[in-house]
């Protein structure tokens, strides 16, 4: 218990869930969660990606036990869900929030009553419903737009109302499950960027699961990667983005981060491992963390008189943090790489020999 977190109360802890679909018909049982453990603290933005069928729907209705699991236990915001009966649950759930990636609205209710169908549900009263839905409505944009039909906004707007709907009962916790996969780049990040914001000024809990690593980077504070039913990895995103270690973390990462090789470039890799002549070192220097605000290539200037090429490079940001990817070329010939290796291994970057290239 020596971290700062560990001695908040968990607003989600998952344990030992599993959840195996029974066999139906011609169809054999399937293990959708295979022992799940995971806690999500208070305020913070929490992913889940995987592939198609990893077992994140299942996982994120498992929170919120619109699916039952089948053994393990689920608690949320200090509530076993697990143990409660079905009234308990439908009066825990109202904590809960849950957005969906095809919205769910009502085409015969106006955005107005579909923000407020929670509230009617919960026997809200009709003036009380008023005052609590239209804040909402300003609150994600649509305030001109409470008259209107599912059918005349955009997908956006759409997701907006979805939104809305799942704050109404004043949720601590709110699940998203694929919201903006329906939505082209530019609405994605400005409904990203709309849950970002309602976390901050809400004081919110958001549980996401996206099968990209895109949303992961834009909006989420620690994320945890599924495969076949398992966590295969966890962590704050900076650290899993700049060094993952299962290989499905990996490819899902390199997407994002990884240097895309142009094909020239390539081609001369491929002179450099081929040739019997003289040839210099490619070194490939991984700027992160603290260490990614050191000159390190000013540096082997000044300090060893060594000028390198630079042939490619990347630089982005995640959280805020700078992570950055960069391929030099050594001049002086195959042996003068390796020192170079260790002087910017020295300054406490990630430096090695990614390839050669023949002398010019
Ligand atoms: N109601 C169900 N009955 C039987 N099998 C199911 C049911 N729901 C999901 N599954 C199976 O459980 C596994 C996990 O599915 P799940 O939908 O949770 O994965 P996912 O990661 O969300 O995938 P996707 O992104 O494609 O929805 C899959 O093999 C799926 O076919």
């Amino acid at each position: 218990m020596t971290e700062g977190h560990a001695r908040m109360t968990a607003m989600v802890t998952l344990e030992a869930v599993a959840k195996t679909y029974a066999a139906r018909g011609t169809a054999t049982a399937v293990s959708a969660l295979d022992g799940i453990d995971l806690r999500v603290e208070p305020g913070e933005i929490f992913g889940i990606i995987g592939r198609s069928g990893a077992g994140k729907s299942t996982l994120v209705r498992c929170i919120n036990l619109l699916e039952r699991p089948s053994t393990g236990r689920v608690t949320v915001d200090g509530t076993d869900m697990t143990a409660l009966d079905d009234a308990g649950l439908i009066k825990a759930r109202r904590r809960i929030g849950m957005v969906f990636q095809h919205f769910n609205l009502l085409s015969s209710r106006t955005v107005f009553d579909n923000v407020a169908l929670p509230l009617e549900l919960a026997g809200v009263g009709r003036a009380e419903r008023r005052r609590k839905v239209e804040p909402l409505l300003e609150l994600v944009g649509l305030a001109d737009k409470a008259g209107r039909y599912p059918s005349e906004l955009s997908g956006g707007q759409k997701q907006r109302v979805g939104i809305a709907r799942a704050l109404s009962n004043e949720p601590r916790l709110l699940l998203c499950d694929e919201i903006t996969s329906a939505l082209d780049p530019e609405t994605t990040q400005q409904i990203l960027t709309l849950i970002a914001d309602l976390k901050r000024r809400l004081g919110l809990t958001v549980v996401a699961i996206t099968h990209e690593m895109g949303v992961i980077r834009e909006i989420c504070d620690r994320v945890a990667v599924m495969e076949a039913g398992r966590v295969i990895e966890q962590g704050p995103v900076y650290d899993v983005f700049t060094a993952p270690e299962h290989p499905t973390t990996r490819s899902f990462v390199s997407s994002e981060v990884d240097l895309a090789i142009p094909s020239g470039l390539k081609r001369r890799f491929d002179e450099g491992a081929a040739t019997g002549g003289d040839r210099n070192a490619v070194v490939r220097i991984v700027f992160k963390g603290a260490a990614a605000f050191e000159p390190a290539i000013a540096r082997l200037a000044t300090e060893r008189g060594v000028a390198v090429n630079i042939l490619h490079g990347r630089i982005e940001y995640i959280q805020g943090k700078p992570f950055g990817l960069m391929l030099v070329e050594v001049p002086g010939g195959e042996a003068a790489g390796a020192s170079v290796v260790d002087f910017i291994n020295g300054l406490g970057l990630d430096a090695r020999i990614t390839a050669h290239v023949p002398v010019a």
